[in-house]
This record gives C-alpha cells, sequence and structure tokens, in this order.
C-alpha cells in the first residue's frame, strides 16, 4: 500500500502517532511531523483546538474534519467527553448540519447514497461503500422526516452518519462494520429543489408502489450482501415508517428508532418518574400530544406495558387519549393513521366533545398524569396548560420531546417553575439541571440515543434473528435502579455521562432475552462475554 493511501484512509491512518518503525515499514518516512505523539497527546491537542471554536457548529465541523482523517483519534476524544460532544456531533447541533449539507459538504463520510432512479446501480453502490468491510450496522434513512424539521431529501444522509457515530461511541460498534444509507426518492421542499447548490435529485418525492419497491430492493440487496446485518430505520415520514416496520420486523433484525426506541426510552423514563413519585403504572392517565410516528410508537409501548402489568385491554386502552393537529382524537375522524385508531375515543364520552380541540381543552376536560410531546409545536406545553394539570395531579409527568431545541414543547426550566418543582420532567434535547427553591433538579434526557446503542449491541451479540417485543421490553426495564430516586430532584433517567456504562447494561439486558427465547443463531454459553466481546475500543492496532 502507497504511504498516501494509508494516510488518507481513516480506518488506518494514525497520524502523527505512526512510530518510528511503521513509519519506515510503511514508506512514511519524512510524510510526517517528526515527533511521535501518543493518543493521548493527540486528543489532548484536538480537544483544545475544539475548545477555540466559536460555537456548536463550529465545533461540529472540527469533529467532523478529525472523524473523515482519522476514526481513533475521533472516538478516542468522544469516549473522553461523550456528555461533552453529544449535542455537538448529534442532536441538536445536527438539524443545523442537516439543513446547511449541500451548502458545507466537504466529504460523503463513506455513506451509501442509493437514487430511486438509478435502482440498477443499488447493488454496485453497497458494494462500492462496504469496499471489502463486513458490515454488521446499517442506519437508513429517506430523510422525509428528519427530526422534526421535516423533508431535507439526501441531506438527511447526516442523521445515518450521526446516529452511527452514538452506537459507536455509546456502545462500541466497531465503526468498520457500519453503513450510512441515504435512499434518495425525491424532496418536497421547495427551497431545496430550487436551491442550485442542492446534491439530491431535484423531483418531487415518489410515492406508492414505486417508493416501496424501492425500499424492499434495497432490503433485499442489504440482506443478500450483509446477512448479519442490523438494519436501523430512522427518520422515515409518517405515512412510511409504520408501514415498512410492520412489513419487516418478523423476516429480518430490523428496527425503527423513532417508533421503537422512542418508545424504549419514553417508558424507562416514566418508570423512573414512577418510581420517584411512588405512583403506579396501572394508575396513570396519559395524553400523547402530536401522535405521529413517535408519539404512536411511544403510546403503544406505553399500552403493552400496563397489559404485562396486568390490566385487560379494555382497561388499558381506556388510560391512553391521543391528541394531534384536530385537537383529541376521536374514532369518527376518517383521517386517523393506522397506529391511532386503536386509541381514538367515543365522543359519547364527553358532554364537550365538539369543544375538545385543543390541548388545554383536553386537558382540562381529562386530567392526564401523563403528557408526552411528540408534536413539532414550539411552546405548545404552557403556564396554563402546566398549572391545570398540575392541579389535579401530585407530581405530574410532563416529557416535551419534541426535536430540535427550537421545537420543544417546553422548556425544563419552566415546567418545574410552573409547577412549583412538583413536575417529573425528560426533555428530547439535554438540557441544564435546573436551580429552584434550593433544590437542583436534574433533567433527564429522553432520547433514543440513549438506548438504540446498547439494542443494537445486544441484538448483534446474541446473533438473534428478530428484535421482538419482549426484548424491546427487557432493554427499557434494565434502565432503572441507575439514579438514586430518594435524592431531591434526582433525574427520571440516568445521565449521558454513563452512556456507555448503561449501554453494555442494555446490552445484556437485550442478549439475554434473545437466548432465552431461542432467537440467537449461534450458540451462546456466556452472554455477558459475547456483549463484552463485540466492545470495539479506540486504539491504534498494528496495520
Ligand atoms: N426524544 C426523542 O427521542 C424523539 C424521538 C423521535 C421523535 N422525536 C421528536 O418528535 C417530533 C415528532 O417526530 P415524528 O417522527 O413523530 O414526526 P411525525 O410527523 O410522524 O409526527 C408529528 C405529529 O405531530 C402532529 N402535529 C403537527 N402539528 C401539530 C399541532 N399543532 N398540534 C398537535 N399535533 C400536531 C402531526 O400531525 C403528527 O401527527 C419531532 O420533533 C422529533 O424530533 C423525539
Ligand atoms: O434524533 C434524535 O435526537 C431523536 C429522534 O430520533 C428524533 O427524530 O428526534
Ligand atoms: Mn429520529
Amino acid at each position: 500500500m502507497k504511504a498516501q493511501q494509508i494516510l488518507n484512509n481513516p480506518f488506518l491512518n494514525k497520524g502523527t502517532a505512526f512510530t518510528a518503525e511503521e513509519r519506515t515499514q510503511f514508506g512514511l518516512t519524512g510524510m510526517l511531523p517528526p515527533h511521535v505523539q501518543t493518543i493521548e497527546d493527540q486528543a489532548k491537542q484536538a480537544y483544545a483546538q475544539y475548545q477555540s471554536k466559536a460555537n456548536m457548529l463550529e465545533q461540529r465541523i472540527f469533529l467532523m474534519s478529525i472523524f473523515n482523517e482519522n476514526r481513533v483519534l475521533f472516538y478516542k476524544l468522544f469516549s473522553q467527553h461523550v456528555a461533552e460532544f453529544m449535542p455537538v456531533v448529534y442532536d441538536p447541533t445536527i438539524a443545523d448540519t442537516i439543513e446547511n449539507y449541500s451548502a458545507l459538504y466537504v466529504n460523503s463520510q463513506y455513506a451509501a447514497f442509493l437514487s430511486i432512479d438509478d435502482p440498477d446501480s443499488m447493488k454496485t453502490t453497497l458494494t462500492n461503500a462496504a469496499d471489502g468491510r463486513e458490515i454488521k450496522l446499517i442506519v437508513v434513512t429517506d430523510g422525509e422526516g428528519i427530526l422534526g424539521i421535516g423533508d431535507w431529501g439526501t441531506q438527511g444522509v447526516d442523521i445515518s452518519v450521526g446516529k452511527l457515530m452514538v452506537y459507536t461511541a455509546a456502545a462500541g460498534i466497531d465503526p468498520s462494520q457500519v453503513l450510512p444509507v441515504v435512499l434518495d426518492v425525491g424532496t418536497n421542499r421547495e427551497s431545496l429543489l430550487n436551491d442550485e447548490l442542492y446534491l439530491g435529485n431535484r423531483h418531487e418525492r415518489i410515492r406508492g408502489d414505486r417508493y416501496y419497491d424501492f425500499v424492499d430492493q434495497f432490503v433485499q440487496t442489504a440482506e443478500e450482501l450483509f446477512p448479519n446485518m442490523y438494519l436501523h430505520f430512522e427518520d422515515f415520514g409518517r405515512s412510511n415508517a409504520a408501514n415498512i416496520l410492520n412489513k419487516y420486523k418478523d423476516k429480518i433484525v430490523t428496527f425503527n428508532d423513532d417508533i421503537q426506541g422512542t418508545g424504549i426510552i419514553t417508558l424507562a423514563g416514566i418508570m423512573g418518574a414512577l418510581n420517584i413519585s411512588g405512583g403506579k403504572m396501572t394508575d396513570q392517565v396519559y395524553m400523547s400530544f402530536g401522535a405521529g410516528t413517535a408519539g404512536a410508537g411511544i403510546t403503544q409501548r406505553i399500552f403493552e406495558e400496563m397489559l404485562q402489568a396486568g390490566l385487560t385491554e379494555e382497561q388499558a386502552r381506556s388510560r391512553f387519549y391521543m391528541v394531534d393537529k384536530q385537537g383529541l382524537l376521536f374514532d369518527d375522524d376518517a383521517d386517523l393513521t393506522p397506529e391511532q385508531k386503536p386509541f381514538a375515543r367515543k365522543r359519547s364520552e364527553f358532554e364537550n366533545a365538539d369543544e375538545l380541540t385543543t390541548l388545554e381543552a383536553a386537558v382540562k376536560a381529562i386530567h392526564p398524569t401523563i403528557l408526552v410531546g411528540t408534536s413539532t409545536q414550539p411552546g405548545a406545553f404552557t403556564e396554563s396548560i402546566v398549572k391545570e394539570m398540575a392541579a389535579h395531579t401530585e407530581r405530574p409527568i410532563i416529557f416535551p420531546l419534541s426535536n430540535p431545541t427550537k421545537l420543544a414543547e417546553a422548556t425544563a426550566e419552566n415546567l418545574i417553575k410552573w409547577t412549583d418543582g412538583k413536575a417529573l420532567v425528560a426533555t428530547g434535547i439535554p438540557a441544564a439541571p435546573v436551580e429552584y427553591n434550593g433544590v437542583t433538579y436534574e433533567i433527564g434526557q429522553a432520547n433514543n440515543a440513549l438506548v438504540y446503542p446498547g439494542l443494537g449491541l445486544g441484538t448483534i451479540a446474541s446473533t438473534a434473528k428478530v428484535l421482538n417485543d419482549e426484548m424491546i421490553s427487557k432493554a427499557a426495564h434494565s434502565l432503572g435502579g441507575i439514579v438514586d430516586p430518594t435524592e431531591a430532584g434526582a433525574a427520571v433517567l440516568p445521565p449521558v455521562t454513563k452512556l456507555d456504562i448503561f449501554s453494555q447494561t442494555v446490552a445484556t439486558a437485550v442478549a439475554q432475552s434473545a437466548v432465552d427465547q431461542g432467537l440467537n443463531r449461534e450458540t451462546i454459553s456466556d452472554v455477558q462475554k459475547v456483549v463484552a466481546d463485540m466492545k470495539w475500543e479506540p486504539e491504534y492496532k498494528a496495520l
């Protein structure tokens, strides 16, 4: 191999850490400054440079330049500063890089760009992108429902890259075994279609059979090329996400993060909140605000939990309410999605059913004990709504989960203040602790990033044939017991600073469940060991 091929390959490059012997052996003599650095020296120097950047976007661009050059160094740094880097590398800053992807473009970051206008090249593209590597994990998006910022076409590829970075930082998935993918099926965003810099296909989104055939061709081709792959779907639009999951979930090892990952983390957060308040799951009255992909996915997960806790289906259903654009969802509404239908209510249940067209009216009529926001409507949890909720329940559980920051339904600080410290809060994006009346309230982050890495690691390590509901439920339950609920101001979820530690906990629980159910393809005698053995460490290896 030529010196430049090594230096330009982020999986091989060690930069100034190449030793004198390596420099001699691989033709690198004189190709680098003479002083040999350790990875610790490199990380220290890079971190100082990172700190000199003016804002989070600049910091991310700098970190991505290291990612492009040297994956080991990037993950070394990331592992040293997990909680600090998460909002820079991932949400919310990633929203800015997605919106500006074409303008900021410098590197394709080993992603595979699959175009619906050229389906015949799909296999070639995936083969080229893998470049002989064994791919065990794909994150794929079609860019239609990026976070809460909507349709960004090909620019959505950054969410696939970003989610994968978190898999490695949190769970130690080997970065050379992952592949980010975008399905470019067009975009309906006018500003992109008219932007001369836009790098994607310039036409409206293709829908219907041609779209689903393209997705199917992708699933089949990826399965054929990478038979041991875990396929993670991210940020598909509301009309497709659940359809795709339902089509493939019993056949291949697949996962929809917005539906399932968000369901797990929100259930874990609610269990954490009940642990603090002493409340019972089966006593809760649940209201979903913004009953789309995530909202319906969470609702379904909490509903399953109530069934597991002993309620009949009818008893459990009676505890759920969904509010969307129309207001409270009723079963006579022709626009309900298939996921909303089972939770829609009868008008006859209310004297003023026709007036329940706003969140405020619904909260007044129903007195929920849990309110979860996935609506993309900033500020929708107003002071009067929150106070109304708090007037009827001792410790209201309020989770504004919409991302990024500019779309959150409320801030943690306001929720704590408006409820005099009573609200049990988790947010989608990281939130600083809130000081109120002498108590420091730690705010849990109910973001699927806290569970999807462990879930994937556990599923892959256990060689499971599918990822099923039982494994998902075990993942949610495994997050309990990390936070001390008796401490004043305790968070409902474990802190991101421990992300790498509890990702192993989640992975072990998931792998154990797969083995207990006999879903493993290979014989496994020690679950802890297979999980631990999969962990990739950011250390330089001999070339
Ligand atoms: N914290 C997390 O881990 C997490 C995970 C997934 C999604 N999210 C966030 O949840 C939000 C929704 O994501 P999604 O994938 O479900 O999108 P989606 O488009 O599938 O769902 C959004 C829903 O909100 C509804 N809505 C829009 N305007 C509304 C209004 N004025 N009042 C009530 N409802 C309204 C829409 O009709 C839709 O049903 C995004 O901001 C996303 O970032 C957070
Ligand atoms: O990406 C995130 O931060 C969480 C979630 O998947 C989302 O779509 O908002
Ligand atoms: Mn998402």
